[in-house]
């Protein structure tokens, strides 16, 4: 496949034809297809909201960025200062560090290894960005703190924390040193009102520091308040994308 070139100055993230399908082995062998052909470009200092309906494919679409998910066909291309890297194609040990250093994905559920506190959660995170390990337990502290972690919790194993506690520890460690590219989906879904605040303002700052944004979010003030563009999905495509203002005007 020819490699794509950017095609705007400052691009982090280039994605083209990019398609999965599932195979539902217990019914059949059905097939669901989840993205069908989708094109996104993502420069620094963008925060692209991905809406649409449940089902239209959005998870699926941070998925098959930092591959989680494996595409079926297209290309993922990160540039990076060493150059363009296809994700698609990279051995596993290569882009386990690449994802280290440059890529923060911040899901709705924290899986953290276990009987392992919030504070070493997110030291390893700053580790793995290049942080020397003084520097990283720092940064973790602060990020931490930034997201109104209670001190008391940063050594209580996170298995046994809320639902809230752990969102915050995610998007802590999804973010400890700006990453090169975010991908957050639903990263603020169990927060409070003041959490959710906290996290949105955590968010904005780091657009405002050049990090390259693709979200999700179901909630349409946090797009607003976020998005410098929204992308709307429907059934695995991208069937329109522009200003929040523009956009979510028409979305259900
Ligand atoms: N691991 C999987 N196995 C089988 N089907 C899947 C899998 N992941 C996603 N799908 C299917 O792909 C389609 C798109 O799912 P996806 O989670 O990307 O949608 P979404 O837009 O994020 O939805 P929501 O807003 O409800 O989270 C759905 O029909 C879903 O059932």
């Amino acid at each position: 496949m020819p490699t794509p070139q950017p095609d705007r100055p400052g691009a982090v993230l280039t994605v083209r034809e990019l398609r999965k399908t599932f195979t539902l082995h217990t019914i059949d062998g059905r097939t669901v297809v989840s993205l069908d052909g989708v094109d996104l470009d993502v420069a620094a200092g963008e925060h692209v909201a991905v809406a649409g309906p449940s089902g239209a494919g959005k998870s699926s679409l941070l998925r098959c960025i930092h591959r989680s998910y494996l595409p079926d066909s297209g290309s993922v291309l990160l540039h990076t200062p060493d150059g363009p890297v296809e994700l698609t194609a990279l051995p596993d040990r290569a882009l386990a560090r690449l994802r280290g250093r440059e890529i923060g994905y911040v899901s709705q559920f924290l899986t953290p290894p276990p009987r392992t506190g919030p504070l070493d959660v997110v030291a390893a995170a700053a580790r793995r960005r290049g942080l020397a390990p003084a520097e990283a337990r720092d940064a973790a502290a602060e990020s931490l703190h930034r997201l109104g972690l209670d001190e008391a919790l940063w050594d209580v194993d996170c298995g046994v924390l809320s639902g809230g506690e752990r969102q915050r520890i995610n998007l802590a460690a999804g973010t400890v040193r700006p990453p090169r590219l975010l991908l957050l989906d639903e990263p603020v879904s169990a927060l409070d009102p003041r959490n959710r605040e906290r996290a949105l303002q955590l968010i904005a700052s780091l657009t405002d520091q050049g990090v390259a944004v693709v979200a999700v979010f179901h909630d349409l003030d946090a797009m607003r308040q976020l998005a410098t563009r929204v992308v709307q999905m429907t059934d695995a495509r991208i069937v329109a994308e522009g200003p929040a203002r523009d956009i979510l005007g028409a979305v259900a």
